[in-house]
């Protein structure tokens, strides 16, 4: 069983625990009201203008490759980081048992920072779409491997309701045209791949050329250097994700110099 298949297994047994807590019906009205009440301009969305070199700084406590990655996370003090860096988003893992992460966390990032927030989970029910708007979230990641051809385009529809800006998940070109075919604006092309976790930058060089120009991207994971951070800056695409490195560093400046 490859290491996606192990977390959504767990996945959707937790989800369907929550279901039992919380029916779909009471969620959704809820993320509905939400919708209604707070009608601030979603800042997630100036990705699109295409003005800057986008760098979302994620946090990020464990992962299935690296295990424990920094103990006792300051989520407040990180967040706080990132934004005097002038970072553009913060990606925020909340799922609990690979990566030890948390919805609390999410919304402790949100209390501290004016940034918008990007939410890390593996999303395979709209329960969790809805959850998304509960806790504050600016966009969701929806992994294009862990969802069906409907299911994506749904929950891209669904997520577009509830003004959260969907990052669609690609690893090659089928997923790629999968994405596409879904309505997906914004793709983010994962350098690691989910089944055995190695990580290969040259991936999103290889994939750009299969993405309109008119669709923005992101290129995700596996940027440790500041030699890896020049290179993928170099192939045009929109900004890029950073965890694991940025959660190691003290000083994410090694890694992004000193431009901004
Ligand atoms: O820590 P890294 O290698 O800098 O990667 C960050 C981010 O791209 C990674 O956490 C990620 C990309 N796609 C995911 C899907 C689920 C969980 C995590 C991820």
């Amino acid at each position: 069983m490859s290491v996606l298949e192990k977390i959504l297994e767990v996945k959707k047994k937790e989800v369907e625990k929550c279901k039992q807590l919380v029916p779909v019906e009471k969620m959704k009205k809820l993320a509905i009201e939400k919708c209604t009440s707070t009608s601030c301009e979603n800042k997630f969305r100036n990705i699109f203008k295409k003005e800057n070199f986008c760098i979302i700084g994620e946090i990020k406590r464990a992962s299935p490759s690296e295990g424990i990655i920094s103990e006792n996370v300051d989520v407040k003090g990180i967040a706080k980081l990132y934004e005097s860096l002038g970072f553009f988003a913060i990606s925020v893992l909340t799922e609990k048992n690979f990566f030890k992460g948390s919805e609390q966390d999410l919304m402790d990032v949100k209390s501290a920072t004016s940034l918008p927030i990007l939410r890390k989970d593996f999303i395979i029910d709209i329960w969790q779409l809805y959850q998304t708007k509960m806790i504050g979230a600016d966009a969701a990641l929806l992994i294009t491997k862990a969802l069906g051809n409907k299911q994506l385009s749904i929950f891209i529809k669904v997520l577009e309701i509830l003004d959260i800006v969907p990052l669609v998940e690609v690893e090659n070109e089928y997923e790629i045209e999968k994405a596409l075919n879904s309505g997906a604006k914004l793709i983010g092309i994962n350098n690691r791949n989910l089944d055995d976790l190695t990580i290969d930058l040259k991936k999103t060089e290889r994939l750009l050329k299969y993405i309109p120009k008119d669709v923005a991207v992101i290129s995700e994971s596996g940027i440790k250097s500041r030699e890896d951070f020049e290179y993928i800056r170099s192939l045009g695409v929109d900004g890029c994700l950073i965890g694991t490195s940025f959660m190691k560093t003290q000083n994410p400046i090694e890694i992004i110099g000193e431009r901004i």
